[in-house]
């Protein structure tokens, strides 16, 4: 109820924030349409003025209801055109509501919840629904109105009629029963929904057309769409053909209780001077169904949208929960002086049921270059991210000289640090802002651009591309040019060194496109940067698969299966002879 409450209130305060006069207007139409209820009454009046041969009555009848008709269809038509724009404006609201919502959370964990996932899908699947909220609620007053008076000309009438109001009670089961079927089927589509646009994305991408040809599968991708997105609209239709059954049922037992009312009607009032009375009595029975009806259907529709509004609180809700951890307003010192110590810090992903990191204690000093190596899945990524803020640790403590990384402003931090990661952006823009994106505020600046791409070893590409750094990205777009995966990660990299004056910089092996040789110059390249910010205390952080890369660093660490084993310096741990010195030399025997 307490959620309900708070979905109305949104709907209502979003709809008077976008647009108040429309709003305001919609009512017009609720009201016309009440209006033309009182057409019953006038004609009412005149055919009562007709029995009693009363022309006075059958004149003020007849100009009552010409003036209430048109008065109607006048304030009905204002009201439905303002009814449309309210639902556009009312539903790109909460479309932009939902965007912002998704770019305001600080955490990348959302992106990676599949329950998360499936309620922005049945959001975008019913997206419209809600924008006809605050014209739905609203319309529901009027058939409450109409029922009301119905009711009450039907019980003028002859009070058994109101005995046809008990056939609501199956309507009301039945609307109960299709909305949870509804409900389910949005649940139980949300996920082949995902899954088919994903499918269906893959088939259409050139970078994945190769694959897809040169393995011979795309006719098993064919079946596995259609499976999907039969899946998909399955539960919609069971949904869909249980109602119209419940429907059917309901009309039924409906007639069967208006024929029952009408026949202990027609015996007791017996033939001939009764038949007027017979004949008002089957039009208000048919009032009270149209308008019994019509109120259960309306509070199946506004279950609907109210449905759907309590989604958007939920996503509310979950950004509010993850904004909590990222609550932290210090702002970022401008250079480290003691450096970043990991105090016992633990990372689970949600729903996974084992650490990705356990336990990790280390102090990366201030100035430091550092690298992580370790096997596949050992948590070097998950660190990196850790470091970034894009995670908070489930357990334990970063601390950034001393204070808490969770006490720092997200943003702020974000502005101190630099990052390229192994699955990197391919940004089909033009090859200025693809770089430039690295800070933005310098998105368009050509001397920071061309200054990265020194660094990261890329001039070459600005050269080889047609028009330099106007060239558009992407062979999909007009003019575009697409460039070999190399070449994409050299762009990461360039991006990566737009920030002039980081605190931290990442770089989670962003080389592995790159020959060996490559990667092991750019990395005396990290290192010469590193160098430069000693001053500022900046720490380099450099993932890699590549042993020989990291020999020159200060400080190695070593993760397996999401533990810390070992750390210090390249020739310290190979004196150790343990894990490091193991995998180094496996890997340089597999080099020469
Ligand atoms: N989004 C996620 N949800 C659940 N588990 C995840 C997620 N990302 C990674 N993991 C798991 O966490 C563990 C560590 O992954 P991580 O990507 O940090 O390893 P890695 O050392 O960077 O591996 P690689 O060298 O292959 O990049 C792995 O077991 C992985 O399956």
């Amino acid at each position: 109820m307490r959620d309900t409450l708070r979905a109305l209130g949104l709907l209502i305060s979003t709809s008077a924030r976008v647009a108040p006069g429309r709003s305001l207007l919609v009512l017009l139409e609720v009201l016309g349409s009440v209006a033309e209820i009182l057409t019953a009454l006038w004609i009412g009046i005149i055919v009562d003025g007709v029995i009693r041969r009363q022309p006075d009555r059958i004149w003020f009848g007849l100009v009552a209801m010409v003036i209430t008709i048109a008065s109607g269809w006048t304030l009905s038509l204002t009201g439905a055109e303002a009814r449309m724009t309210l639902s556009e404006k009312l539903g790109f609201a909460f479309d932009r509501r939902v965007a912002r919502l998704n770019a305001s959370i600080p955490s990348i964990e959302h992106l990676e919840r599949a329950d998360y996932l499936d309620q922005l899908e049945i959001l975008r699947s019913t997206r419209g629904l809600i924008g006809t909220g605050l014209a739905s609620l609203l319309w529901s007053v009027n058939v409450i109105a109409m029922a009301v008076a119905s009711i009450s000309v039907a019980a003028s009438i002859d009070p058994r009629l109101l005995l046809i109001t008990l056939s609501a009670i199956p309507a009301i089961i039945g609307t109960r029963l299709r909305n949870r079927w509804k409900a389910r089927a949005e649940e139980e589509s949300a996920l082949p929904g995902r899954r088919s646009r994903q499918l269906a994305g893959v088939a259409l991408r050139p970078s994945t057309g190769s694959e897809l040809r040169a393995f011979g599968v795309r006719a098993t991708l064919g079946r596995w769409l259609i499976a999907d997105l039969d899946r998909w609209r399955r539960p919609t239709l069971w949904a869909t053909r249980r109602g119209a059954i419940t429907t059917a049922v309901e009309e039924i037992i409906f007639l069967a209780v208006l024929v029952a009312v009408l026949l202990w009607l027609i015996l007791q009032l017996g033939s001939g001077t009764a038949a007027p009375a017979i004949a008002v009595a089957v039009v208000a029975a048919r009032q009270i169904q149209w308008t019994v009806f019509g109120l259960v259907g309306q509070f199946g529709s506004m279950a609907d949208i109210l449905r759907n509004v309590r989604r958007m609180i939920w996503l509310d809700d979950h950004a509010a929960t993850v904004g909590h951890d990222f609550a932290g307003r210090r702002p970022t010192p401008d250079r480290l002086r003691h450096g970043i110590t990991l105090d016992d810090v633990g990372f689970t992903y949600h729903g996974a049921d084992r650490p990705s990191l356990d336990g990790i204690e280390v102090h990366l000093p201030a100035g430091s270059v550092v690298a992580v190596v370790g096997e596949n899945g050992a948590g070097k990524s998950t660190l990196v991210k850790l470091l970034a803020g894009l995670y908070r640790p489930s357990t334990g403590r970063i601390l950034v000289d001393g204070v808490d990384l969770a006490e720092l402003d997200v943003d702020d931090w974000r502005r101190h640090l630099t990052a390229a990661f192994q699955d990197h952006l391919r940004l089909e823009l033009t090859a200025q802002q693809a770089v430039g994106f690295g800070d933005p505020e310098r998105i368009d600046d050509r001397d920071a651009t061309g200054r990265a791409l020194r660094l990261a070893a890329a001039e070459g590409l600005r050269k080889a591309l047609p028009d330099g750094l106007d060239t558009q990205l992407g062979a999909q777009w007009h003019g575009g040019v697409d460039l070999s995966g190399g070449q994409w990660q050299r762009l990461a990299l360039a991006r990566a060194m737009v920030r002039e004056s980081p605190l931290l910089r990442v770089f989670d092996e962003p080389t592995a496109a790159l020959d060996a040789q490559t990667e092991h110059e750019l990395f005396e390249r990290y290192i010469e940067q590193a160098r430069e910010g000693v001053d500022r205390g900046a720490i380099t952080l450099l993932v890699t698969h590549r042993f020989a890369t990291v020999r020159d660093a200060d400080l190695v660490l070593v993760l397996d299966r999401g533990r810390l084993i070992e750390q210090g310096t390249h020739d310290a741990l190979i004196r150790r002879g343990g894990h490091y010195a193991e995998l180094y030399r496996l890997q340089s025997r597999g080099y020469h």
